[in-house]
C-alpha cells in the first residue's frame, strides 16, 4: 500500500513504493532519491549479478518517465528490457531484488506476470518501436489517443533492422503520436558502430543549438535533444513538451552507462553491462576456478585458425567480446566486422563475404539465430555458401530467462538443406570441430556451444564412421543406444554406468559430433539395439532426435527412438544445471527415461545380463 511521504521513517526510496507517490515528490528531493537508487542497484546487483551498467545509466530518465507519464494507463515500452530495474523499483518490486534472476525470483527483464506496468518480456533488441506502433494504432482505434505510448530505445537497439522498419511507419503517422525516447549512451557492449551512431554523435556535439534538421526530422518526427539524461528536471520538461506535441517525437537523451559507479579495470571494458555476482571473499574457495569458458576456448581457436587460413573472417552483431572474438580482433583487426545489433544483416553480409571468396565465421548467441533464420536458409544455404555459424549460449543459458535460452536452433537448422551442425561434447573438442567446419566449403556449417565452463573431457573407447563410442553396452544383444548431443554426453555416460550397475541394462553411448544431418552410421547402429534414446539441449519437437527417428524410418529400422529434450515451452530463468535436471536431461533423468522405455520390452528380448540375474 503506498504511503504518503510525510508519515514514514523509511528511506526516501522505500517510501516511493509506486509511481503515484513518486509524482508527489518535490523536485528538490529527486537527487537524493537518485542517489539512493544507485546505492540500491550497486548493492543488490553486485550480490546477484545482472545488468548494473545499463540501469545505473537510466536512473534519472526512469524517474522522469514515471513522473510525466501515468503507467500503466500510459505505456512505457523498454527495448531489450535489461535496463528496466529502476522501473521495477519504482513500481513496487524493491523487496524482490535479493532474488533477481534466480529461480522463482524477479526476472532480469520486464515480466507481464510480475506487474501491469510491464509490457515486453522479450529480451531481443530493436522491438520496442514496433510494439509502440501497434499500441498506438490500437489506442487510436479505441479512441484513446490521450493514453501516451512511449518507447525507450538504446542507441545500440536502434541499429537493429526492426527499429528502422518501425521508424519508417511511425514517422508518417502524424495523427498517431508515439514518443521515442532514445537512450543514447554511445554504447552497446562496446561503442555502438555505424553511420547512425555517427549521426547521434554529431547531434550530441551539436548540443541542441537549434538543430532543425536531422535523420529523425527527415522521417517526419519532431526532434528534441540532445538532453542531459542525468538532469531529471530537464528530462521531465522535455517529456512534457513531447507529450503536448501530439505528434511523433524523438527525445534524444544522452546518458552515461554505469553512471555513478567506479568500475574495476575489467568492468570498464563494457561499462558494467553485465556484472557477475560478487562472491564475498569469505565465501570464496581456496583457489579461484581456473577452468576456462567455452567461449574463450573458441576465441583462441579461431584466432589460430585465422592465422593459418587467410580466407577466414569474423562477423559479430555488437557482441565481439561476449562471443569471444577479442583475440581475433587483436591479431587481425581488418578481418573482424561488427555490424551492430543486426543479425539478419550480419548473416546476409556474411553471404556476401562468402560470395567474395572468403570464409566468414558468424559468432552470435544461439537465441539470436532465430531472428536470422530466413537469411541462413535462403541467403546462405540456398546458394551453398561456405559460412560457419558459431552459436554460443546454445541450449539452456540460465539467468536471462525464456528469450535467451538457445533452445530453438537445432529444430530450426535441422530444416536447412545442406547445413551441417556440430555439437562438441566438451570445449577441448572445439578447435578440431571448428577447423572441420571452416574447411567445409560446400555450404553452411554450425558449431554450437553452451554457456558453461570447459568440463573434463570424455575419451572415446572407439570410433566408427565419425561416431565416437563413449561407452559400450554389456548386454547381448545390445540393449539401449544413447545418442547425446554435445555436452549432454556427460549425463549419458553417467546414466549408462548407473543403468548397468544398478538396473542391469546395457547401454551404448554414441556421440556423432556432427549431429545434423544424421550420421548414416547411426540408423544401422540403432538396428542393433532394442531402444534408442536421443538427448538434446533443445526443444524436442524438432532437432536431432526427430531427424534420427526420421532417418531410422527411412531406412526401415523399427527400433523405437525415444526423444529427450526441452519441452515446447518458455522456460523461466534459473541455474542451467537445475533447468536441465527439471527437463530430465541429467543422469537421473536419462536413467528414468531408459527404464521407462525398456520397462515394457518383451522378456525374451532383454539382454542376457537382465535374464541372468542383473538387478533390474
Ligand atoms: C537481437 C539481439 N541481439 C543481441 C542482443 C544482446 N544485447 C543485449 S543488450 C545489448 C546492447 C544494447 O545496447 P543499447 O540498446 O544501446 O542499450 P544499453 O545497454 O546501452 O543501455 C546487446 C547487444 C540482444 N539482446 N538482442
Ligand atoms: C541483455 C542481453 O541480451 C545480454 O546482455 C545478455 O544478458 C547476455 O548474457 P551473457 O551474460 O550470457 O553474455
Ligand atoms: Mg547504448
Amino acid at each position: 500500500m503506498a504511503t504518503t511521504l510525510s508519515d514514514s521513517p523509511l528511506s526516501l526510496l522505500e517510501r516511493v513504493a509506486d509511481p503515484g507517490v513518486l509524482r508527489t515528490l518535490p523536485a528538490d528531493q529527486l537527487p537524493l532519491l537518485a542517489h539512493e537508487i544507485r546505492q540500491f542497484l550497486v548493492e543488490r546487483v553486485c550480490a546477484t549479478g545482472g545488468h548494473l551498467g545499463p540501469n545505473l545509466g537510466v536512473v534519472e530518465l526512469t524517474l522522469a518517465l514515471h513522473r510525466v507519464f501515468d503507467s500503466p494507463r500510459d505505456a512505457l515500452v523498454f527495448d531489450t528490457g535489461h535496463q528496466a530495474y529502476v522501473h521495477k523499483m519504482l513500481t513496487g518490486r524493491q523487496e524482490y531484488f535479493d532474488r533477481l534472476r534466480q529461480t522463482g525470483g524477479l526476472s532480469g527483464y520486464p515480466s507481464r506476470s510480475e506487474s501491469v506496468h510491464d509490457l515486453v518480456a522479450n529480451s531481443h533488441a530493436s522491438t520496442a518501436l514496433s510494439y509502440a506502433d501497434g499500441l498506438a494504432k490500437a489506442r487510436q482505434l479505441a479512441g484513446e489517443q490521450d493514453r501516451a505510448v512511449v518507447a525507450i530505445v538504446g542507441d545500440g537497439a536502434l541499429t537493429g533492422g526492426m527499429a528502422f522498419e518501425a521508424l519508417n511507419n511511425l514517422g508518417t503517422a502524424q495523427d498517431r503520436p508515439v514518443i521515442a525516447v532514445l537512450n543514447d549512451n554511445g554504447r552497446s557492449y562496446a561503442p555502438t558502430v555505424g553511420a547512425l551512431a555517427g549521426q547521434l554523435g554529431a547531434l550530441r556535439r551539436g548540443g541542441g543549438t537549434g538543430v532543425c534538421r536531422n535523420f529523425f526530422t527527415d522521417l517526419g518526427f519532431v526532434y528534441f535533444g540532445p538532453v542531459d539524461g542525468h538532469d531529471t528536471g530537464e528530462v521531465e520538461g522535455v517529456l512534457r513538451r513531447a507529450r503536448a506535441m501530439n505528434r511523433p517525437v524523438v527525445v534524444h537523451v544522452v546518458t552515461v552507462k554505469g553512471k555513478g559507479h567506479r568500475p574495476s579495470e575489467t568492468d570498464a571494458v563494457d561499462c558494467l553491462h553485465t556484472v557477475n555476482a560478487v562472491v564475498p571473499a569469505s565465501a570464496r574457495g581456496g583457489t579461484r576456478s581456473s577452468t576456462r569458458s567455452w567461449t574463450s576456448v573458441f576465441g583462441q581457436a579461431l584466432a589460430e585458425l585465422a592465422a593459418a587460413r587467410p580466407e577466414v573472417v569474423a562477423v559479430s552483431a555488437a557482441m565481439l567480446q561476449p562471443t569471444g572474438l577479442g583475440p581475433m580482433r587483436e591479431r587481425f583487426p581488418q578481418r573482424v566486422f561488427d555490424v551492430g545489433i543486426a543479425e539478419q544483416h550480419a548473416v546476409t553480409s556474411a553471404a556476401g563475404l562468402a560470395m567474395g571468396g572468403l570464409h566468414p565465421v558468424v559468432a552470435i548467441y544461439a537465441t539470436f539465430v532465430n531472428r536470422a533464420f530466413d537469411q541462413v536458409l535462403l541467403d546462405v544455404a540456398l546458394h551453398r555458401l561456405p559460412v560457419t555459424f558459431v552459436l554460443d549460449r546454445a541450449g539452456i543459458t540460465g539467468p536471462d530467462g525464456p528469450s535467451h535460452h538457445g533452445m530453438w536452433d537445432l529444430s530450426l537448422l535441422a530444416m536447412v538443406p545442406g547445413l551441417r551442425l556440430a555439437a562438441p561434447r566438451e570445449a577441448a573438442q572445439l578447435p578440431a570441430l571448428l577447423a572441420e567446419a571452416v574447411a567445409w566449403d560446400e555450404g553452411p556449417t554450425v558449431v554450437r556451444l553452451p554457456k558453461a565452463t570447459a568440463g573434463a573431457p570424455i575419451e572415446a573407447v572407439a570410433s566408427m564412421d565419425g561416431v565416437d563410442i563413449l561407452h559400450r553396452g554389456k548386454g547381448r544383444p545390445l540393449d539401449v543406444l544413447l545418442v547425446p548431443v554435445g555436452p549432454l554426453a556427460h549425463a549419458a555416460v553417467e546414466a549408462a554406468g548407473i543403468l548397468e550397475h544398478e538396473h542391469g541394462i546395457g547401454c551404448t553411448v554414441a556421440d556423432p559430433r556432427w549431429v545434423l544431418p544424421v550420421n548414416p552410421a547411426l540408423p544401422s547402429l540403432a538396428a542393433r539395439h532394442q531402444v534408442v534414446v536421443s538427448i538434446e539441449d533443445g526443444v524436442r519437437t524438432g532437432g536431432v532426435g526427430a531427424a534420427l527417428s526420421q532417418q531410422c524410418q527411412d531406412h526401415g529400422i523399427t527400433t523405437p527412438v525415444h526423444r529427450l529434450g526441452l519441452p515446447r515451452a518458455f522456460i523461466p530463468h534459473g541455474p542451467r544445471s537445475q533447468l536441465l535436471a527439471q527437463a530430465g536431461l541429467d543422469a537421473p533423468g536419462v536413467v528414468q527415461a531408459v527404464r521407462t522405455a525398456t520397462a515394457n520390452r518383451p522378456a525374451h528380448r532383454l539382454s542376457s545380463l537382465q535374464r541372468h540375474g542383473g538387478a533390474g
